[in-house]
């Protein structure tokens, strides 16, 4: 019998090699979820229970409009320590350049599927461009309700050579105006670590390859059974989040450690997480936390995180400053490259990717 739409191969076909998407399947406006979004029971997001916690229960916001005192370094410390994600305000991306990007996102994603598809894996002439959709589908017992584009840097000139025209100028600028905000951020964080100075050798080690995902959430007939992103830490040194004014994104926290705390849009900031190499680099000190999005039933949202990362080349452990005390080692020397591709490899799987690099 030839796959009809709504057969499990035709769906396949679809979303996943016309490049049509989940926004394709979203836009025909199917009734019921097609079952291989169905996530077992345990991974779904009832989101009647979340995000009504008291105030105390919610990631920091820091204020970054006097970013040398000492307080907002502490502030920042403290939450990377304790929450490992915080929001910020007054950060000095300009507003401009964030609501640019956004825009440039929704443009990209409007294209027709032919367009977007041009940068599929089967078609796109470069590994670092990649339109896709869900996380890793051949790894996948259930897929995730997401489309992306993901761009990873190599250079401005490469960049402008492949990179989407719709979308490149604006992406490269709200990833050149975050540099500043970063290194602010890693030297604080280094500080901490009784690393007194961020040298070229230290630089390329904690922000030397960068990845900007543009990522599409479409609006989802059965949002309660599926999950935009399913429980997973981030592999990055530290991830600088934009997200829109919809919400969804859900990091595990509060005084349990195990709630699951809504991320609420704050219009103007920007969501800092920390990720899996700056755990190991801290030896345990910065957590990189388990995060997961939901899937909206009535609006299409939009997040544009900036993965700021080592170098594929780069080995990473514990830093010798944090060590150097005295400190027993919780984690062994990895190539970062390798433990980039264990992560890819498999599905969401929470925090299980940093088994690899525990003693
Ligand atoms: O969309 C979001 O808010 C978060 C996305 C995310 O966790 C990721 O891309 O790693
Ligand atoms: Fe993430």
């Amino acid at each position: 019998m030839a796959p009809t739409m709504t057969s499990p191969s035709g769906i396949t076909n679809f979303v996943i090699n016309k490049g049509n998407g989940v926004k394709g399947l979203s836009e025909m406006g199917l009734k019921s979820l097609p079952k291989q979004y169905i996530q077992p029971l345990e991974e779904r997001i009832s989101t009647a229970s979340f995000g009504i916690k008291n105030t105390e229960e919610s990631i920091p916001i820091i204020d970054m409009s006097n970013w040398d005192d000492p307080k907002v370094a502490e502030a920042i410390c403290s939450a990377a320590e304790e929450w490992g994600f915080f929001q910020l305000v007054n950060h000095g991306v300009p507003i401009e350049v964030l609501e640019n990007v956004k825009e440039a996102t929704h443009r990209f994603f409007e294209l027709p599927a032919e367009e977007k598809s041009k940068n599929s894996k089967e078609r796109s002439c470069s590994n670092n461009v990649r339109f896709g959709t869900s996380f890793s589908p051949q790894a996948e017992k259930a897929l995730e309700w997401k489309d992306y584009l993901s761009l990873f840097y190599v250079s401005e000139d490469e960049a402008f050579a492949l990179w989407p025209p719709s979308c490149k100028d604006e992406v490269l600028e709200y990833m050149k105006k975050s540099e500043i905000l970063i290194k602010r951020l890693l030297e604080m964080l280094m500080k901490r670590l009784n690393v007194k100075e961020i040298d070229q050798e230290k630089e390329g080690l904690l922000m030397g390859s960068m990845r900007i995902n543009l990522n599409y959430y479409p609006i989802c007939p059965n949002p309660e059974l599926t999950v935009g992103v399913g429980r997973h830490s981030d592999v990055s040194t530290l991830t600088v989040l934009l997200q829109d004014q919809i919400g969804g994104l859900y990091v595990r926290g509060g005084t349990d450690k195990k709630s699951w705390i809504h991320v609420p849009p704050v219009k103007g900031s920007l969501v800092i997480n920390i990720g899996d190499a700056l755990q190991i680099m801290s030896n345990g000190r910065y957590k990189s936390i388990e995060h997961r999005v939901a899937a909206n039933g009535s609006k299409n949202r939009i997040s544009v995180p900036i993965f700021v990362n080592p170098r594929p080349s780069d080995l990473i452990s514990p830093l010798p400053e944090v060590l150097a005390s005295g400190e027993k080692a919780v984690y062994k020397q990895v190539l970062y490259s390798d433990y980039v591709k264990h992560f890819f490899r498999k599905a969401h799987d929470g925090k299980s990717t940093i088994e690899l690099a525990k003693i």
